[in-house]
């Protein structure tokens, strides 16, 4: 008997070594120049990754081609193959002119747990409605309307970078402007006050925190299934969000939308229009609001948050492109009776052009992906593109190579002087019919930050923070490894 089950488990390894083996054959078979692969991860060096898709090592695949100068390569997640594009022009066939071939982004959703499942995750025929649906809550007019509510959220800040000025203290940048966007989010996405300043433990402070910063060792087995087995997680229902956060998160939304459908409560924030579009025939269900909702809080805190802080960490280093901005937030106050209007904030031009910069050397989103959907061929190439291929466009190495930015280390806002010139590996949005889609609101967000920062306080470098700021490699979204700290110096 013992010998019978030995047998068993060498026949069933030696299958297992085949079938990886095999797998991992496939590029070679292919002609394709690859990286040699390793199982279990593949060509991930990162085993238990803090996300749901894959960050920096995009910036290793891009750099390791280069260097081959291919302007594709094959390499693995896991045991899947994924392709690597270099080649701006190629990236805007899959993500504009042939989008049709392209349409799933591959990133892991399951209706078990409804905060999953949302246009950043869905795929096909869902993606393409939920997308003309919601396109609807993110126009300038929906803009404006939430613009108000922005702006009030952004002095909830100020007493503390006031208090820090007075005793010289560091402030921990990425943390502030994350409690900022927050609240800003929370209002004008919930209609809800998180109070991120006045209360240390603010719930929805809390759930961004845990849910982009807290792992335990179960969390990170979760995320390891979903990565590199996606299909076997799908098959047990294995969700990529920490529990606590899924809970309670849709606990939080439940109960919101119950509380304003029983008093008709009615608010000029998104959940409003959502509610909204429920009620006018659309087919909404509590579960999608719940999926749609939490990707507009992770996007809308996360993305602007860490724009806002590396802009104000390359302006302390750079004091000469903050006196100008400065100038320039400076006489449009004065020229708006100190109240912004919505078209003024939006209409300051080197504002736009030191944004532009920040999302060169830090797009918060590093890597764009998409998966082959139709069997599809590049018009100079004989390669098939199988369907069920993965794209993977390393959108932080493009924007960072001298031969599309020319000293691209160098933080400089003047190459965005021509604000209708067109730059085919600048991608910090994506690009084609999968863009992002809260752009407007993400760039409000940054405009309403940085001026009313700006307005108030020179920023200046602190001896805490080490230079040059590393990125994290095991997040899926730009961070730095440690915290960003500066210096807020009042102006009178
Ligand atoms: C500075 C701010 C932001 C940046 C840099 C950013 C960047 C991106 C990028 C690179 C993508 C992928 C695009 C692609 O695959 O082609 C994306 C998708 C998306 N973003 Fe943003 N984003 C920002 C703010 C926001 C905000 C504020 C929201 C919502 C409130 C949002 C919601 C989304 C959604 C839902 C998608 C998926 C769209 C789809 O697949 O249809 N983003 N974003």
């Amino acid at each position: 008997m013992l010998t019978e089950i030995a047998i068993l488990f060498a026949s069933v390894g030696i299958v297992a070594v085949l079938f990886v083996k095999y797998k991992y054959g496939y590029w070679k078979r292919r002609n394709v120049p690859y990286l040699e692969p390793t199982f279990p991860t593949g060509n991930n060096t990162s085993f238990f990754p803090k996300g749901i898709a894959i960050g920096k090592i995009s910036d290793y695949f891009y750099k390791e081609f280069k260097a081959r100068g291919v302007k594709r390569g094959g390499v693995f997640l896991g045991v899947d193959p994924s392709l690597v594009l270099l080649d701006p022009e190629d990236i805007r066939t899959v993500l504009v002119k042939e989008f049709n071939s392209f349409v799933d982004r591959g990133i892991y959703g399951t209706k078990a747990d409804p905060t999953t499942v949302h246009l950043v995750t869905q795929n096909g025929q869902d993606w393409k409605s939920a997308r003309v649906k919601y396109t609807s809550v993110f126009t300038s007019a929906k803009m404006k309307i939430m613009y108000d509510a922005m702006k009030k959220t952004i002095t909830y800040m100020l007493p503390l970078l006031d208090d820090s000025a007075k005793r010289n203290l560091d402030v921990d940048v990425l943390d502030t402007t994350a409690r900022f966007t927050t609240d800003s989010v929370g209002l004008t996405i919930f209609g809800v006050e998180c109070n991120s300043f006045k209360d240390p433990d603010a719930e929805f402070r809390n759930l961004g925190i845990h849910l982009l910063e807290q792992f335990s060792p179960m969390d990170r087995m979760r995320l390891f299934m979903v990565i590199y087995f996606p299909k076997l997680a799908a098959k047990l229902n294995i969700s990529n969000i920490q529990p606590e956060v899924s809970t309670k998160f849709t606990r939080l939304i439940k109960d919101t939308v119950e509380y304003r459908e029983k008093n008709n409560v009615s608010r000029k924030d998104f959940l409003d229009m959502l509610i909204q579009l429920k009620n006018s025939g659309q087919h909404i269900t509590l579960d999608e609001l719940i999926g749609q909702t939490f990707v507009f809080f992770l996007a809308g805190f996360e993305t602007s948050s860490s724009t806002t802080t590396m802009t104000l960490f390359e302006l302390a280093e750079n004091q000469d492109v903050q006196d100008r901005l400065r100038e320039e937030i400076t006489s449009t106050f004065e020229k708006n009776n100190n109240d912004l209007s919505y078209e003024a904030l939006m209409g300051m031009k080197y504002l736009g052009q030191v944004i532009d910069e920040t999302l060169r050397m830090y797009p918060p989103v590093i890597s764009l992906l998409r998966v082959c959907v139709k069997d599809f061929k590049f018009p100079d190439s004989d390669l098939l593109i199988e369907k069920g291929t993965r794209i993977i466009i390393p959108a932080l190495s493009l924007h960072r190579d001298p031969d599309h930015f020319p000293d691209p280390m160098k933080y400089c806002p003047d190459r965005f002087e021509d604000r209708n010139k067109k730059y085919p590996a600048y991608l910090p949005f994506g690009d084609g019919p999968r863009n992002c889609i809260g752009l407007r609101y993400g760039l409000m967000q940054v405009r309403v930050g940085l001026a009313n920062i700006l307005r108030n306080y020179k920023v200046l470098p602190s001896p805490s923070t080490k230079k040059p700021l590393e990125i994290d490699p095991d997040m899926f979204v730009l961070r730095p490894t440690q915290r960003v700290c500066l210096k807020f110096e009042k102006i009178n």
